[in-house]
C-alpha cells in the first residue's frame, strides 16, 4: 500500500533543530522508512569575478524518504533544476551537502552515481540509431549487451509497444521521444529518477502515460521520485509529498492536498496565481 504521506516542521528532532540542519523533514508515516536522500545545508552562489555572485541555493537542508514521489514547485528562477541537478553532480555540490543511502556523492563514481540516480528532462534528446540502440547505450557503457527481449520489456515498462524497436528519433512525437528517453533511464536500473518537468511538454494522454509509469515504478520497485513541475495538478495526482522552493530555500513541505495550508508568503502568492 503506499504510504499515507504525512509533512511534520521537524519539532521532532531538537538536535538537529538546534545546529540549524534539517529543520525540515520528510515524514510518510513509517518512523523507519530509509532516508535515500539527505541534503544537508546546501548552498550554490552563481559565479561571478569578483566572488559575491547570487544566491542561488541558500543552505538548503531536506531529507528525502526511499520510494516516495516528492514534487518539486517553486516560481521560476528558485533553484529547481538547480537543486535536481546537484543530485547526480551535473554540478558539483560542496563535500559534505548531499548523501545517497548514507554516503557523501562526492566519494561516489560519477558514472555508478548517474545509473543510479537518473534524470528526464523537459525535452527528450535521443542519441542517433534506433530506439533499441537508445535503451541499449547505459548498459553497453558499462559492458553490458541487454538482449532484444531486455529492450521489449524496457519499451513496455515505460509505455511503448514492440513496434517502435527499430524506429529513430525522427519517426517519434516528442511524448513517444519522452518515453524512449525513459526507456533508456530505466535500462540503467536506477534507485533514484529526477524529473525536470517531464511532461511539460506532452499532451495530456502522454502525460497521462508517464504518471502512471512513475507510479508503477513507486509501487513495483520501490523507486524514489523527485519530479520538479510547473503542474500543481499532476503534483497532486503523482505526489506523496511536495516541497515548495522560494529564493533557493525550501520553505515549506506539505502533503499534495494541504498545499492551500501553506503560510510563507511567496509560496501561498505562487499557489494562488498557479491553480
Ligand atoms: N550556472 C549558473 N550560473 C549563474 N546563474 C545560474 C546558473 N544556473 C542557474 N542560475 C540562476 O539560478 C537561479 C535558479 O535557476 P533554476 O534553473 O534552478 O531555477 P528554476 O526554479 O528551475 O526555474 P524555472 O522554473 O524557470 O525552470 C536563476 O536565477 C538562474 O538564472
Amino acid at each position: 500500500m503506499a504510504p499515507q504521506a504525512h509533512f511534520s516542521l521537524s519539532e521532532e528532532n531538537e538536535e538537529d533543530v538546534a545546529a540549524g540542519e534539517h529543520l525540515l523533514v520528510i515524514n510518510v508515516g513509517e518512523a523507519d522508512r530509509d532516508v535515500k536522500f539527505r541534503i544537508q545545508n546546501l548552498t550554490k552562489k552563481s559565479e561571478s569575478r569578483d566572488g559575491g555572485g547570487a544566491t542561488i541555493l541558500n543552505g538548503l537542508s531536506v531529507d528525502i524518504p526511499k520510494g516516495v514521489i516528492v514534487g518539486v514547485i517553486g516560481p521560476s528562477g528558485s533553484g529547481k533544476s538547480t537543486l535536481l541537478r546537484a543530485l547526480n553532480r551535473l554540478w558539483e555540490p560542496p563535500a559534505g551537502t548531499v548523501f545517497l543511502d548514507g554516503h557523501d556523492i562526492r566519494d561516489l563514481d560519477v558514472l555508478s552515481l548517474r545509473r543510479k540516480v537518473g534524470m528526464l528532462f523537459q525535452l527528450p534528446v535521443l542519441f542517433e540509431g534506433t530506439v533499441a540502440d537508445n535503451v541499449r547505450y547505459g548498459p553497453q557503457l558499462s559492458g553490458k549487451k541487454l538482449t532484444d527481449k531486455d529492450v521489449y520489456k524496457l519499451l513496455t515498462l515505460a509505455g511503448l509497444d514492440s513496434s517502435f524497436f527499430s524506429k529513430t528519433g525522427s519517426e517519434l512525437s516528442v511524448g513517444q521521444a519522452q518515453r524512449v528517453a525513459l526507456a533508456r533511464t530505466l535500462a540503467n536500473s536506477p534507485e533514484v529518477l529526477l524529473l525536470d518537468e517531464p511532461t511539460s511538454a506532452l499532451d495530456p494522454i502522454s502525460t497521462e502515460h508517464i504518471e502512471g509509469v512513475l507510479e508503477k515504478l513507486k509501487k513495483k520497485r520501490g523507486m524514489t521520485i523527485i519530479m520538479v513541475s510547473h503542474s500543481i495538478k499532476q503534483i497532486q495526482r503523482i505526489a506523496d509529498v511536495v516541497c515548495l522552493l522560494v529564493n533557493g530555500e525550501i520553505v515549506e513541505v506539505l502533503k499534495p492536498d494541504k498545499l492551500s495550508e501553506a503560510k510563507h508568503p511567496m509560496a501561498l502568492r505562487f499557489l494562488q496565481l498557479s491553480s
